[in-house]
């Protein structure tokens, strides 16, 4: 008998776009186990962030390679992962792709209105005046990668619902 091998969705999208609260919604629903991509920035990263001035690349690769690391742990260990990671530019999702075969990305989109009154309305390191800079940096999914692209401006369960349905899960009892 062959195991497939485990799912790993990775939630991706410029700040505030509710990459973290859609992850949540489907951990609800499946009980996976789930890492904020935030929290695995070294502190001078996040100060970075914090003081108005955005990533650069040679700042995100330690970044993604332990997101990968983790996610590739899981996988070796036959456990489905969810993660919150912006993962903006094609080069960082071939990063995040090493830490398992079955990797899935679920891009949240939004208008820019709404990403801004989101962001201002919340508590969190990353002042909305990265949006922009976000936008500048992110690549769409190209055909080639296994995803999809979800509207944040639909309920939280909605969305995780969506996600189910496109890759045939279903919730736990
Ligand atoms: N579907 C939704 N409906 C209503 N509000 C939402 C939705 N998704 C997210 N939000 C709100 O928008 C804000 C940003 O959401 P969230 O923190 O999930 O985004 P994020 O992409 O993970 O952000 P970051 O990458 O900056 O940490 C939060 O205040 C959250 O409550
Ligand atoms: O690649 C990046 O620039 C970062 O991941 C940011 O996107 C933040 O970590 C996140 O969005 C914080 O809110």
């Amino acid at each position: 008998m062959t195991t497939e091998s485990p799912w790993h969705l990775v939630f991706m999208g410029v700040s505030g776009s509710g990459k973290s609260t859609a992850a949540h919604a489907v951990r609800d629903l499946l009980g996976w186990e789930f890492a904020e991509g935030d929290d695995f920035h070294p502190p001078e990263n996040v100060a970075k962030m914090a003081s108005g001035r955005p990533l650069t690349d040679a700042d995100r690769w330690g970044w993604l390679e332990s997101l990968a690391a983790w996610t590739r742990e899981r996988d070796e260990a036959g456990q489905p992962t969810l993660l919150s990671c912006s993962a903006l530019r094609r080069s960082y999702r071939d990063v995040l792709r090493r830490g398992g075969e079955r990797t899935f990305f679920v891009h949240m989109t939004g208008d820019k209105g709404l990403l801004l009154q989101r962001m201002e309305t919340r508590e969190h390191f990353m002042p909305s005046s990265l949006l922009e800079s976000q936008l500048d940096t992110l690549e769409l999914l190209e055909p080639d990668e296994e995803g999809m692209v979800v509207n944040v401006a639909q309920p939280p369960n909605r969305i995780a619902a969506m996600v189910l349905a496109r890759l045939g899960l279903v919730p736990r009892a």
